[in-house]
């Protein structure tokens, strides 16, 4: 089993992550966890803040010479902006004077980083949040709500990502397929893995676009929707696709509902800030036609392999990935803090009053694309272990092989799993009786 845990806020002093449960021998590059930090922070449309924080990485444990031990893995992303927040976030008791110096308004482009936050955000963590545990402001809920927390995951998603290409081969890619109004990329389901879907190398292309989307037309459009929301004084969302290529099929189960690889892609998807919507494939689609063009026909290819026709289900059935690729959707709601400021109450006076508005994204649905794929990265990680088992990647790598290795024996050929058990059998058969045999002669 993998177990992940993250900790830390958006203006602490860092993000800590921890992964346990990844075996020995997995080749983790700095670069590549580092590539997929920065590429967290891509997209048209983010904020300020992307552009001057930096995410400063670093290995605390899990690792040596850039293999992974088998211990649990930690990591530390610094916030390279904490130098301005050691009196407002600062985990130790601190001077009233330094948090008074805190609460004014510095240079222009400075926020007031100690007023009170009392103007709760309709569709922030801000109000339930301040319920729920006793707050009378908003900073000690939105300092953990926020998705700054999301990088820590990416660095995470990046380990597993590693270990999945070197046990199994399975390779993943997100893309953005809608932002706001702009309608959806569609995806070919009537047709087999085809070639307009986007495949892992396509990664340069698409985080090369401005909302990374290979759709140039489509890419234009959605930039030229940002541009008007921003100039409106308002936020958007979207929908992203994860794709994981190379998937062996029987990841997860049919045989408990949390077993089933669907709701733990599901679960996973949904615990990402913003995300109100997951989709296996375009199951919303899918949902409104008949079954005859719903499903994925079965039929062997000229080498007699099996194969899908099409790639409707979105790559899982009876909650098992079917080795096709998988497909996964989330549909982000738009960013909460939005300019035009929204109808709120301002609970230091229980008056009605317009929702606090910082700096912000507009939207960032690219970057939640990226964090989409390392939470699919993740949960697949968890599946191929829970699978195969192994403590070393070679491990890992063989009991994948020789389980692939097998299952042409099963569908249909000459041998089938029950000439395989029934040889078992009757060779155990054979060797008890040897056994009472040589015991009957030896008494
Ligand atoms: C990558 C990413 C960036 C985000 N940036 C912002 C932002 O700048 N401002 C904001 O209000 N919400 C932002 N959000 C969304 C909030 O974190 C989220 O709406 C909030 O935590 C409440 O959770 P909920 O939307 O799941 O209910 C972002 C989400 C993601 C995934
Ligand atoms: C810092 C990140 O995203 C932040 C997520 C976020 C939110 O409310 O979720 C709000 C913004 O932060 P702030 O309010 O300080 O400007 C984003 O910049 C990041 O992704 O690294």
């Amino acid at each position: 089993m993998l177990r992940w845990l993250t900790a830390g806020e958006s203006h602490g002093p860092a993000l800590t992550a921890l992964l346990e449960g990844l075996p020995a021998g997995v080749r983790v590059e700095r670069s590549a966890v580092e590539g997929a930090l920065a590429r967290r922070r891509l997209g048209y449309g983010r904020g300020a803040r992307m552009s001057f924080e930096a995410d400063q990485l670093s290995f605390q444990g899990g690792m040596r010479h850039g293999l992974t031990l088998g211990s649990p893995i930690a990591l530390q992303i610094a916030n390279s902006e904490w130098g301005k927040w050691t009196a407002v976030m600062n985990p130790e008791p601190v001077d009233r004077s330094d948090l008074e110096r805190a609460s004014d308004v510095g240079a222009p482009q400075e926020i007031a980083r100690n007023k009170a936050l009392t103007r709760p955000r309709p569709g922030h963590a801000d109000l339930v949040g301040m319920q729920k545990y006793g707050f009378d402001e908003a900073r000690p809920v939105l300092e953990r709500a926020s998705a700054r927390e999301t990088a820590a995951r990416v660095a995470l998603g990046a380990v597993a990502a590693a270990f999945l290409e070197q046990a199994a081969g399975i390779r993943l890619v997100s893309h953005t397929v809608a932002i706001g109004s702009v309608p959806q990329v569609a995806g070919d389901i009537d047709a087999p893995a085809s070639a307009s879907l986007p495949r892992p190398d396509d990664v340069v292309a698409i985080d090369a676009d401005p909302v990374r989307t290979l759709d140039g037309d489509l890419s234009a459009a959605m930039v030229a929707e940002i541009d008007a929301a921003k100039k409106d004084g308002d936020t958007l969302g979207g929908v992203v696709e994860v794709l994981a290529w190379g998937v062996p099929p029987g990841l997860g189960s049919y045989t408990h509902w949390d077993r089933r690889l669907d709701s733990r892609l599901a679960g996973a998807l949904m615990g990402i800030q913003a995300i109100k919507g997951v989709e296996l494939g375009e199951g919303f689609r899918t949902a409104a036609r008949r079954g005859s063009q719903a499903h994925d026909e079965i039929v062997r290819d000229d080498s007699g392999a099996i194969q899908r026709q099409t790639l409707r289900s979105g790559g899982t059935e009876g909650g098992m990935s079917t080795g096709e690729v998988l497909r996964v959707r989330a549909a982000m709601k738009p960013i909460s803090t939005v300019p035009r400021a929204l109808q709120t109450i301002d609970v230091a006076t229980g008056e009605s009053a317009t929702a606090i508005h910082q700096r912000s994204d507009v939207c960032a649905v690219p970057a939640a694309g990226v964090v989409a794929e390392a939470m699919v990265a993740l949960v697949l990680a968890d599946a191929v272990l829970e699978k195969f088992g192994g403590d070393s990647v070679a491990e890992v790598r063989r009991n994948v092989e020789s389980y692939l290795a097998a299952i042409p024996r099963l569908m249909g050929g000459q041998a089938s799993v029950v000439d395989d058990l029934q040889a078992q059998e009757s060779h155990a058969q054979e060797g008890d009786a040897q056994e009472s045999h040589a015991q009957e002669s030896d008494s």
